[in-house]
């Protein structure tokens, strides 16, 4: 069931007292929410979902221009199939090492254009008109969605907005279109290659938007092992999933959701079904760099312990990604 974010801002006071409530629960029960009227119009989707389409569409030499450094930090530019591989990640919060499996899958990430410690690796106009500047101007209207969103998670948890706020203040975010290429089911059967491997985010929280094919599943928190499908096939649905500093800042009172992308609900996992491509984009809402990751004081009781240890969003970010890379 999605949720409809009208309520939050011109609802009743019961009303947006409701969706708060209702985004929390769902985020605990579900692992993830889905949410609408967020403000990010179908007509802006629609043209992003093509920009898309047209940037991974380029040839590989022109893609590789704007190419992602070998290590993982700063984390700009255009990844290739296989440069980035999230199974490296996935046992982190298990305890496990790497997982052996690699990722069918392309991206390309973003920063905020004033970021002033890492900067955008820009695609040229003469790539393709006019993406960099519709890409920067996305990014800022994703970050007022953001911030909303951030302000609901306030009143349902009883904290301080502003003081949410105020550790975002930078826009210190990532933004990542992805596409992942039409496959044979069949390749991934032996699980030695994923469309994306499962994993937690490392920021606060993340927005995700996929295309008509679908394929992200989510961790059912209630039964750890159990992935279920997000299957949205509205372009406008935005999937809203709590991140690992969410779940270090509130001392494990919002966990994070595990995830991961693979075969789209109906495909006979047994065929030899060739899997549609697929498109997809997240943004990756982050602390900034020199936020303590503590968790807040009004997580911290007799009954539940600090469980973390001090380490800055920025120090915790390169931790976590600083295997991904193999390029
Ligand atoms: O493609 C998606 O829907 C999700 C991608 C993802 O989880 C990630 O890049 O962290
Ligand atoms: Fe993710």
């Amino acid at each position: 069931m999605a949720l409809n974010m009208d309520k939050f801002h011109f609802g009743t006071k019961d009303e947006k007292k409701r969706f708060c409530r209702e985004l929390l629960k769902s985020l605990k029960e579900r692992g993830f929410a889905k949410i609408r009227s967020h403000g990010v119009f179908k007509t802006v989707l629609d043209i992003q979902f093509d920009y898309i389409r047209r940037f991974f569409s380029l040839p590989l030499d022109v893609k590789m221009k704007v190419k992602h450094p070998a290590q993982a930090t700063p984390n700009r530019g255009y990844s290739y199939v296989g440069q980035e591989n999230v199974g490296n990640i996935s046992g982190f919060n298990k305890g496990l090492g790497p997982a052996n499996t690699r990722d069918i899958k392309e991206s390309i990430d973003f920063g905020a254009a004033f970021d002033d410690l890492v900067e955008n690796i820009e695609v040229p106009d003469e790539d393709l008109y006019e993406f960099q500047v519709w890409i920067d101007g996305l990014f800022l209207k994703l970050c007022e969605t953001q911030r909303h969103i951030l302000s609901a998670l306030a009143i349902a948890l009883g904290i301080d907005a502003s003081h949410l706020h105020s550790i975002h203040g930078r826009v210190e975010n990532e933004f990542r279109l992805l596409h992942y290429p039409a496959i044979p089911a069949s390749e991934l059967r032996d699980g030695t290659a994923t469309r994306c491997a499962e994993h937690t985010d490392f920021g606060t929280i993340t927005l995700i938007f996929q295309d008509a094919v679908s394929g992200l599943q989510v961790e059912d928190p209630s039964e750890p092992g159990t992935f279920r499908d997000v299957g949205s096939s509205n372009l406008t649905d935005l999937i809203l999933i709590a991140g690992d500093s969410l779940q270090r800042l509130t001392n494990d009172t919002v966990k994070a959701g595990r995830h991961r992308v693979t075969y789209p609900p109906g495909v006979d996992k047994d065929s030899d079904e060739m899997i549609p491509e697929r498109y997809s984009m997240a943004y990756f809402v982050k602390a900034d760099r020199k936020t303590s990751l503590l968790p807040l004081k009004q997580f911290i009781t007799d009954e539940n312990p600090c469980r973390y240890e001090d380490v800055t969003a920025w120090d915790y970010n390169n931790q976590r990604s600083a295997s991904l890379y193999e390029g």
